[in-house]
């Protein structure tokens, strides 16, 4: 494994893979869920990052009934923690958003949005991702989608599970 690109140097504690649970909702939902996920984060010596998450839907024993929203996608590092990321999804939506990282955060806007022909309408997200410590990774999502303004979608703690 090569060693971190220089410009890596605000987003390494990242590096690895965490799982967790989060909850989430929005006002078009009947319900809110709980959801069990596992992100991962690798690099190949190069200024950017590979990402990739993963989600289960939970029963009310937090016992898994279905995959639920997968993405993948690219972060890439530019001078003074500046960030680029690229991210994709199989129910057709393609972000690219923009924003820091800073002091163990990470917090991306949406720049632009690209939906298939038969994606859901998606206008933006807000992604805001945190360390706690070099252990604990916590995540928040807003999204502005289906005619309802930017607001809370998702929340989650994830725990370094590394090889788990
Ligand atoms: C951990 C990640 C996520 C989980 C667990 C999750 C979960 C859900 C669930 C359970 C629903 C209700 C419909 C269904 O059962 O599929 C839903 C709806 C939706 N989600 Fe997510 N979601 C996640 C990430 C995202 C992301 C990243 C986006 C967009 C960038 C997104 C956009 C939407 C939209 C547009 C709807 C439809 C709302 C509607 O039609 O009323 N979700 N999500």
């Amino acid at each position: 494994m090569p060693a971190p690109h220089a410009l890596l140097a605000p987003v390494t504690g990242f590096l690895g893979t965490w799982v967790g649970r989060g909850c989430g909702g929005y006002p078009t939902l009947a319900e809110e869920f709980t959801y069990a996920q596992e992100v991962t984060f690798s690099h190949d010596g190069r200024p950017f990052l590979h990402y990739e998450a993963r989600a289960w839907l939970l029963d009310a024993d937090g016992t898994p009934l279905r995959p639920s929203a997968r993405e993948s996608g690219w972060w890439r590092l530019q001078p003074e923690g500046r960030v680029e990321a690229l991210i994709t999804q199989p129910t057709g939506i393609a972000e690219i958003s923009v924003g820091r990282a800073d002091e163990g955060t990470v917090d991306l806007t949406t720049h632009q949005v690209a939906l298939a022909p038969t994606a859901k309408e998606v206008n933006a997200t807000r992604r805001r991702y945190t360390l706690i410590d070099e252990d604990t990774l916590t995540f928040v999502h807003d999204l502005a989608a289906v005619g309802q303004p930017l607001q809370h979608h998702l929340s989650a703690q994830l725990r370094r599970g590394d090889g788990n």
